[in-house]
């Protein structure tokens, strides 16, 4: 292997440059593009980008049913960008922000010609990088990328690789004596993909052979950290450490999944829908984004690594409990986890039972 960066490397930088608004190149079977990130390209990149020919903004499915823009390639629209748009054109397309104050954003017309590969390959640059899932896309001659400087991705290999689980592996792992028990350790996990490092915190020394007490938890800085009433995942993670605790044994995975796995913007984005009156799931599908965004074969994979083929899941959502089965790892028992309910909460726990089948 030389010293040049491979696909998964290239992927990583992809994904850095879109946050920074720097164009990206696609070449595959369906041609040579140029990416760049809706909500971050700045106006001078974007009359660079509109230069170079016909310009779509891709969004996916879920955007342009709120825009009212037909996708013909069914989880993504292809809109074509007039030739006279401006930035704030764009930005009002990719964010849904403005919707309500002013919903007259149309009519859109949509690409139906050629393909949407590389579009739907942009989109999933751009979630992969945490940012609102609405990409620019021109094509260009083959070299082009490469003449310019920009970082080159082979989208034909890419496709499958980013559909993949990432390869995990342990950096290290230390005693840190908890509130709720004083035989925590933290394992470190860091995906080979070069996305964000997750955790494992083990209590005492759990028996390989039998079920596992064991906890899913996705991050939640508003939850976790601040105290937020908007949700239950701060008592959610106390309760259950305390259990393990109490129990002497069991595992809690600390995934890097914020925002169902949207991040902490879009998180806050979906918030400031809600404070318009859309629910948690409506408020995500107005990003356009699915439900839920998160890989839980990540968490299947940790704890088949750290030696746990059978777990006891503490969890009140059924679709946990489905991925750690298909993901080979069995799951005994569901052990509920209802705590923490508020008068801030209660509807997005109703929304959550009514819509994600969550088990109250
Ligand atoms: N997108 C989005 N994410 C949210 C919202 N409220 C909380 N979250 C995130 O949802 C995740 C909470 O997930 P979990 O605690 O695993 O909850 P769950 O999937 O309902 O499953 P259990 O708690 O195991 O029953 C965290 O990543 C939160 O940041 C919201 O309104 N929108
Ligand atoms: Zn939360």
């Amino acid at each position: 292997m030389g010293l040049g960066p491979d696909l998964n490397e290239r992927l990583a930088r992809a994904r850095a440059d879109l946050r920074m608004g720097v164009p990206v190149g696609l070449r595959g079977a369906a041609g040579n593009v140029l990416v760049a990130s809706a909500e971050t390209v700045g106006a001078a990149r974007l009359r660079a980008l509109m230069a170079l020919g016909p310009l779509d903004l891709a969004l996916t499915g879920r955007r342009a049913a709120t825009l009212k823009a037909r996708p013909y390639d069914g989880d993504v629209a292809r809109v074509v960008v007039p030739e006279d748009a401006r930035l704030s054109w764009v930005q009002e397309l990719a964010d849904p922000a403005d919707d309500l104050a002013n919903p007259m954003k149309g009519p859109l017309k949509t690409r139906r010609e050629g393909s949407a590969a590389l579009h739907r390959l942009a989109l999933d640059l751009c979630k992969g990088a945490r940012l609102l899932p609405a990409a620019l896309v021109v094509p260009v001659a083959e070299g082009f990328a490469e003449a310019a400087g920009l970082g080159v991705i082979d989208a034909d290999a890419a496709a499958p690789l980013l559909a993949a689980l990432p390869e995990l592996g342990h950096v290290v792992s230390a005693r840190v004596p908890l509130r709720a028990t004083e035989t925590a350790r933290l394992h470190v996990w860091r995906p080979a993909d070069g996305s964000d490092e997750h955790y494992a915190i083990e209590v005492g020394r759990p028996d390989r052979a039998a079920p596992v007490l064991a906890r899913l938890h996705s991050a939640c800085f508003t939850g976790d950290l601040l105290g937020s009433l908007k949700c239950d995942c701060g008592p959610q993670l106390n309760a259950a450490l305390m259990q393990m605790g109490q129990e002497g044994a069991g595992v809690l995975l600390y995934l890097q999944q914020e925002g169902r796995g949207i991040g902490l913007a879009n998180k806050m984005r979906a918030y400031a829908l809600q404070d318009q009156g859309f629910d948690t799931v409506e408020a995500n599908h107005r990003l356009g984004f699915e439900d839920d965004e998160r890989d839980f074969r990540l968490g299947a994979q940790i704890l088949r690594k750290m030696g746990f083929a059978a777990v006891r899941l503490m969890t009140n959502n059924p679709a946990k409990v489905r991925m750690m089965e298909t993901s080979g790892v069995q799951v005994a028992e569901r052990v509920p986890l209802k705590v923490g309910e508020t008068e801030f909460n209660a509807r997005y726990l109703a929304v959550k039972a009514a819509k994600s089948g969550h088990l109250l």
